[in-house]
């Protein structure tokens, strides 16, 4: 029986923990905080969390739209306890950490709490206690990237993890960063009711998302009342309540509280590694390949470390897929054009395989087609006025290539077209499949149809 040893127990260790115990391997985990990793304690789960009480605002505040007034008739107004909501998001997280640590020891996982190292013989030394495995698993995540100009202090200077003890909403948050970090915290705190102030290095927010889905976006925000600022922020600091953060082009923007929300940096430093034969690439990510190979024979590394796509679907894949190569079972390599992922924003914005800017890229025959949810009739009947559904079509072939869908629970109606990407499906056999009438997602069966005919001569695009 193999025993593999695992460190890290975010979603790229606790995935593959759980699959090594089902193929009969022994299993050690050795994890420095709680179970579930930084996705659980500080990053997906806190914030979706956050952005849940920002959503059920905003659709309280949209009450009197679809006839509901308070008692007395007065307009229904709303106001948010940060406290209750941070109270709350700590109790989730809390649960959702514990019930991963239950299950994980039901399955008969060794869980060993502590910092571990990686030893040259490619174990991991915990204190005193050395365990050494015939396979490890490096799932080490990261952590938020720090400015030495701007180094976050916790009470008004912030990292994401620090918003959690927040108990008064900022009067004024300047979120520095407009990438997904940024631009779901600075929504979120907007709709929560705060001013907020996007400082955003690119023209766009959200700039590796689909440009139509990001310019809607960017105007979504400006009319919620969020002021953008392009530029780069050079530096934070405090002045008193204030905090000011000056732009590299001396420009200064003075607010109650400031978000850095300017990328992660992986925690490989410090572990090891190097001793150990295990190469990091020049941006200090551990180097693998599609099967989560280290350069080190025994040695596999998954998620966030690894700087393939920070998403936890990708780490609990690449965990998996570790643990069929250590174990013999029939191995898939990863599939990133296979991938769909959320912007949690409102309206959302979900995206699954091929980007357009990839298809333009590669020199991919495809058509797109578009529809506004606006027309459809479940869309109406919600107060949904926002969003569209679009999807690239091979025109050779037919297979759906990919797709953005920007709406209410995008997330939710995308795995539709997820399964039609990783099982390559045509927009035929998308469209032939029945949508509940009426539903948002009879938009995307709508959109499927009106793919139908492609033909390699009409391609748009492509050579
Ligand atoms: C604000 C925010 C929101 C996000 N939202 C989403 C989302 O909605 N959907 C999505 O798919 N992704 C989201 N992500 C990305 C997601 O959080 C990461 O991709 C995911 O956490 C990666 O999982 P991981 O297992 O690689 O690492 P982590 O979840 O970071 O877990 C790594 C674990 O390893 C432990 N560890 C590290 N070093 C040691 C050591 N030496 N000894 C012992 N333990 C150690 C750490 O304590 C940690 O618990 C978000 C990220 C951020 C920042
Ligand atoms: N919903 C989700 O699935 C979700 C949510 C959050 C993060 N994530 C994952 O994490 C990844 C990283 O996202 P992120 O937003 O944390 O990091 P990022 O690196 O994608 O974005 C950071 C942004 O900050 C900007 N920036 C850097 N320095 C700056 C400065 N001095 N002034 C102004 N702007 C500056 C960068 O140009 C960039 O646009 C995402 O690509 C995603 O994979 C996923």
């Amino acid at each position: 029986m193999s025993h593999v040893v695992i460190l890290g127990g975010g979603p790229g260790g606790y995935e593959a923990a759980l699959v090594a115990r089902k193929a009969g391997a022994d299993v050690t985990l050795v994890e420095r905080n709680g179970l579930g990793g930084n996705a659980v304690l500080t990053d997906v789960v806190p914030s979706k969390t956050v952005i849940a009480t920002a959503e059920w605002r905003s659709i309280a505040e949209r009450a009197p739209e679809l006839g509901i007034v308070a008692d007395d008739g007065a307009p229904v107004r709303t106001r948010v306890d940060l406290a209750a909501v941070n109270a709350r998001v700590h109790e989730l997280a809390s649960r959702q950490s514990a019930d991963i640590a239950a299950r994980l020891e039901a399955e008969g996982v060794r869980i060993v709490h502590g910092e571990g190292v990686v030893t040259p013989s490619r174990g991991v030394r915990v204190g005193d206690q050395e365990i050494q495995g015939d396979a490890l698993l490096l799932a080490l995540g990261a952590r938020p990237r720090r400015m030495a100009t701007a180094e976050p202090d916790g009470e008004r200077i912030l990292s994401w993890t620090d918003l959690y003890s927040l108990t008064a909403l900022p009067d004024h948050l300047i979120v520095v960063g407009s990438g997904v970090t940024g631009a779901e915290f600075a929504e979120a705190y907007a709709l929560l009711g705060a001013r907020v102030t996007l400082i955003a290095s690119q023209d766009r927010v959200l700039p590796r998302e689909d440009p139509e889905a990001s310019a809607m976006l960017t105007d979504v925000f400006r009319e919620r009342g969020m002021t953008l600022v392009g530029g780069r922020a050079a530096a934070a600091r405090r002045d008193g309540d204030d905090v000011v953060v000056t732009l590299e082009d001396g420009r200064e923007i003075r607010g109650s509280h400031c978000l850095m929300a300017v990328g992660s940096v992986p925690n490989t430093d410090g572990v090891g590694l190097a001793e150990a034969g295990i190469r990091l690439d020049e941006r200090g990510y551990v180097a693998v390949d599609k099967v989560s190979r280290t350069s080190a024979p025994g040695v596999y590394a998954a998620g966030d470390c690894t700087g393939v796509l920070p998403l936890a679907s990708v780490a609990a894949a690449q965990g998996r897929i570790a643990m069929a190569h250590v174990l013999g079972d029939a191995v898939r390599p990863l599939q990133l054009g296979h991938i769909s992922s959320t912007v949690f924003t409102a309206p959302e914005i979900a995206t699954v395989g091929a980007s357009e800017a990839d298809l333009i890229k590669r020199g991919i025959f495809y058509r797109v087609e578009r529809l506004d949810l606006a027309r459809n009739p479940r869309a109406k009947m919600l107060g949904i006025d926002q969003g569209f559904v679009k999807i690239f079509g091979h025109t050779v072939t037919g297979h759906v290539l990919g797709a953005v869908i920007v709406g209410s629970r995008a997330s939710e109606h995308v795995y539709a077209l997820s399964l039609a990407v990783a099982n390559r499906l045509t927009v035929d056999q998308v469209a032939d499949a029945f949508t509940v009438y009426p539903s948002l997602s009879g938009t995307t069966g709508e959109v499927a149809r009106s793919l139908h005919g492609m033909r390699e001569d009409d391609a748009p695009h492509g050579t």
